[in-house]
């Protein structure tokens, strides 16, 4: 059974969280189908609610239920959509599956999923595991041809080949850009490999993601088994965590490369992922040989000897980087890799923007500054700090600002003197997709602003509201691109 399937058959029995069926709305999005399920979430296809000229017409959002998780689970989930979230808000790059927003879901009659985290995020066709699972069934799904087109069987090993090498490029160079940036992945695994519509690769899943400070990070002692270099099975767990650098990925890109470019086998025998734990600390100890999968070609078995080196010292001078120009300059490169059709070129700015712009639906075009404005929608205040959602006696304390300007800093000098707290009820004409980053104190993160009325006579007719202080989404159009605070 798939993960997918599992999910379903246990939200059939009752025995976990209901899924999302067809159609249903999730902030500015309608849920279109399940797509995949990890160990904490449901990961959904879903396309803009409102149709939308602007914008992707197509993102995947995962749902992770919070509801009737124990303290230490739901800490450990906010922290995954925190490390998701941070690593998107800091390291966009074309390799990298772009994270669009996050926010809270509501939906008071559907309890196992109300308050699930929700991300946003562009939507792949599949995975490196799809793939590869495919091609273990001995159907080519690998999109070489597969119907004569080649007589030659060389010419088509020979495509293989070749098209697998831009697979093993493109996960090199979102690792390398990852590193530049000062992150480890962390779960560098096929499953966590997707393929975009054009081909190309994206990483994805962040959760475990660590940003060094000088050569080390820490993390919680979680990851894939298969995919743990030799010194995480030996790593001391401190207060905050298990340490992990960068050759830690390498490893993992090591075992990742060895099925993509073999015949899909992992690289250390054993029929459970303890028992072939067990056979890399005896490699890593010196007691059995490196044996490589005859079927991987020279090329890579060199390079993938080098990634599965048996120490953190061994493995460290072949970064990202370095392992990248070894590929792009490999014997026998027939082609460069191929930019991907599309997307290449679009900032991430430019792609959240897009994306945020779909919110507004029809009315999309209004951030040129045209176009009617909507209907107001009324927006509720939420403060993500729980001590302020039970108080009724606004204590300044517990305030929130509204900004002057949502491209500028959000700081004092750009608040307007009118406060706001927790159940406020406002009202608000239109949003900017692309204003100030702002993150919540449960570090969700969105660059969306609703543009806020005011009460007449205490100063500006209107402010700006951050959409990470309140759960709603309602339906507006984008706001004038240098709207002020009137
Ligand atoms: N942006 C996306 N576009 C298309 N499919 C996706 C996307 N993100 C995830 N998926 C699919 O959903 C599946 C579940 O993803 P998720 O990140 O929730 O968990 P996982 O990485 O498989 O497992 P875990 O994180 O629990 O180890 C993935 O294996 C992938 O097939």
């Amino acid at each position: 059974m798939t993960p997918l399937e599992d999910r379903r058959a246990a939200a059939d029995r009752d025995e976990g969280p209901e899924l999302l069926p067809p159609g249903h709305r999730v902030g500015a999005w309608e849920v279109v189908e399940p797509i995949g399920a990890g160990g904490w979430s449901t990961v959904y296809a879903a396309r803009p609610a409102v149709p939308a000229t602007a914008g992707p017409a197509r993102v995947a959002l995962k749902v992770m239920p919070t509801a009737g998780l124990a303290p230490r689970q739901l800490h450990r989930l906010v922290e995954s959509a925190r490390r998701e979230a941070a690593l998107g808000r800091r390291a966009g790059h074309p390799r990298l599956i772009a994270l669009l927003d996050t926010f809270t879901l509501t939906a008071p009659d559907r309890p196992s999923l109300d308050g699930a985290l929700v991300l946003v995020m562009e939507r792949a066709t599949g995975s490196l595991r799809d793939l590869l699972d495919a091609a273990g069934r001995g159907h080519r799904h690998d999109g070489t041809p597969d119907d004569g087109a080649h007589p030659r069987e060389a010419d088509r090993d020979a495509d293989r080949e070749d098209h697998r090498a831009r697979l093993a490029e493109g996960i090199c160079e979102g690792l390398a850009h990852l590193h530049r940036s000062g992150w480890v992945h962390a779960d560098l695994k096929p499953e966590n490999v997707l393929l975009a519509e054009d081909g190309s690769v994206k990483l994805s899943d962040f959760g475990l993601a660590t940003e060094l400070t000088g050569t080390h990070g820490h993390m919680p002692p979680m990851g894939t088994l298969d995919y743990l270099p030799p010194e995480r099975w030996r790593a001391p767990l401190g207060e905050r965590g298990v340490q992990v650098r960068t050759t830690a990925d390498i490893w993992a890109l090591g075992i990742v490369l060895h099925e993509l470019l073999g015949s899909g086998v992992p690289p250390f025998p054993g029929a459970t992922p303890g028992a072939r734990g067990a056979a890399v600390q005896e490699y890593a100890a010196g007691r059995a040989p490196l044996r490589l999968d005859p079927a991987v070609p020279p090329f890579w078995r060199e390079l993938v000897a080098d990634c599965l080196a048996p120490t953190h010292a061994a493995r460290a001078p072949h970064t990202a980087e370095a392992l990248l120009a070894r590929i792009a300059a490999r014997p026998g490169a027939r082609t460069p890799a191929a930019p991907p059709r599309r997307g290449r070129g679009r900032t991430r700015a430019a792609v959240l923007a897009a994306a945020l712009c779909g919110a507004g639906a029809a009315l999309c075009s209004d951030t040129a500054g045209h176009g009617p404005l909507a209907a107001p929608g009324a927006v509720r205040v939420f403060n993500a700090e729980r001590g302020c959602q039970e108080r009724t006696d606004r204590d300044p304390q517990c305030s929130l600002g509204l900004a002057i300007d949502p491209h500028r800093p959000y700081t004092a000098e750009n608040v307007v003197r009118t406060r706001v707290w927790h159940g406020d009820l406002l009202t608000a004409d239109c949003q900017v997709p692309d204003g100030e980053p702002i993150v919540d104190e449960e570090d969700l993160s969105s660059t969306r602003w609703f543009r806020v009325r005011l009460p007449r006579g205490s100063g500006p007719s209107d402010a700006w509201l951050p959409a990470v202080r309140t759960r709603d989404r309602p339906e507006l159009p984008g706001c004038p691109r240098t709207a002020p605070a009137r």
